[in-house]
């Protein structure tokens, strides 16, 4: 089965793309990092415990008050204590400064091992189904090292940052012209993320520009999953399935490519910067 990355930056477009990848004709499974983000901080998780006992002492607003959880349709405080206060949560994590890094780097430290957790338990759920693929939409799939084990990852890219703030601060009225900078400014440029794909070469890497409509969106999707196909037809997601010795080569040998990527990339990156100097 492929796994296959859907990442890109803030409003770039991965939700409506994976709704696309998710309808017909491509019907893919998606496993989504932003909703299992929410599940695993729910009240009485672990890792609402320990966000609690970290950012209350210096967020008093981390917690919603009862009259702002009726007002989301939240329900009542029960005994596993109110649910998380996002957008204050949020002001304290999002931006450049180095005490907001700090902060990101502390709650990252609390989400994403419990996100990748959750994770693989859907990916063995999809697997034991013979799916031919399964779509891993995570925003931040290479800051979080999960793009080691996608077989081909797809960059979802505006190459206008103006487009994507003006369909940010459309999409979430609530954030001042500040904070929506400050979420744009958290996550890494998009067209490096882009062009960090397309050195996986074909199929292993794609690239989908989001800069115009959604009826181009949705041709653009159709012809870069022409390409991903290609190298992972259904017939082998059976065969994995079937012959486990098979499999598990399979799942080590695509480990070790994603590994070489990585190297790949990161030697780039250190090559440009000595000659930037
Ligand atoms: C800070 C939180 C509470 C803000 O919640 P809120 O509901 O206001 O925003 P939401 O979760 O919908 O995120 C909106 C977008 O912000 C970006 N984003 C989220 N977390 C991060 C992060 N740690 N670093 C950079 N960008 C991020 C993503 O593009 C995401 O799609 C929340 O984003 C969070 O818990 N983040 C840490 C977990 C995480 O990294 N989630 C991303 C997927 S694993
Ligand atoms: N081609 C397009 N034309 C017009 N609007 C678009 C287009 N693509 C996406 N949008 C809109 O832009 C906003 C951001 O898109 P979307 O939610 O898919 O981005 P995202 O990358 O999933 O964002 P996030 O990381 O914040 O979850 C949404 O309101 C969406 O409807």
């Amino acid at each position: 089965m492929l796994l296959l990355g859907l990442t890109g930056s803030i409003a770039t477009g991965k939700s409506t793309v994976s709704t696309i990848l998710h309808s017909a004709p491509h019907k893919l499974p998606i496993i989504d990092a932003d909703v299992l983000a929410r599940k695993v901080v729910e009240p009485g998780t672990p890792g609402y415990k320990k966000i609690v006992a970290y950012f209350l002492p210096t967020t008093p607003d981390l917690l919603l008050t009862p009259s702002e959880q009726d007002s989301i349709g939240g329900g009542g405080a029960d005994s596993r204590g109110r649910p998380l206060n996002r957008p204050a949560l949020g002001r304290r994590v999002f931006g450049d400064d180095p005490e907001r890094r700090r902060d990101r780097a502390i709650l990252n430290g609390i989400v994403h091992p419990a996100v990748r957790r959750e994770m693989y338990k859907e990916i063995l759920y999809y697997f034991c189904h013979g799916h031919w693929a399964v779509v891993l939409d995570v925003p931040l799939l290479f800051e979080s090292g999960l793009d080691v084990i996608c077989g081909a990852i797809m960059v979802v890219a505006v190459s206008d940052p103006a487009v994507q703030m003006r369909r940010l601060r459309a999409r979430n009225p609530h954030l001042s012209a500040e904070d929506a900078e400050h979420r744009v400014r958290s996550q890494g440029d998009v067209r490096q993320k882009a062009r960090r794909a397309e050195t996986r070469g074909d199929g292993g890497g794609v690239v989908v520009w989001n800069d115009g409509s959604v009826e181009e969106l949705e041709k653009e999707v159709g012809a870069v999953m022409g390409k991903v196909r290609k190298r992972s037809p259904q017939w082998w997601a059976w065969a994995l399935l079937l012959v486990p010795p098979l499999g598990s080569v399979v799942v080590l040998w695509n480990l070790f490519q994603g590994w070489r990527w990585r190297r790949r990339w990161d030697s780039e990156q250190r090559r440009e910067k000595a000659k930037q100097r």
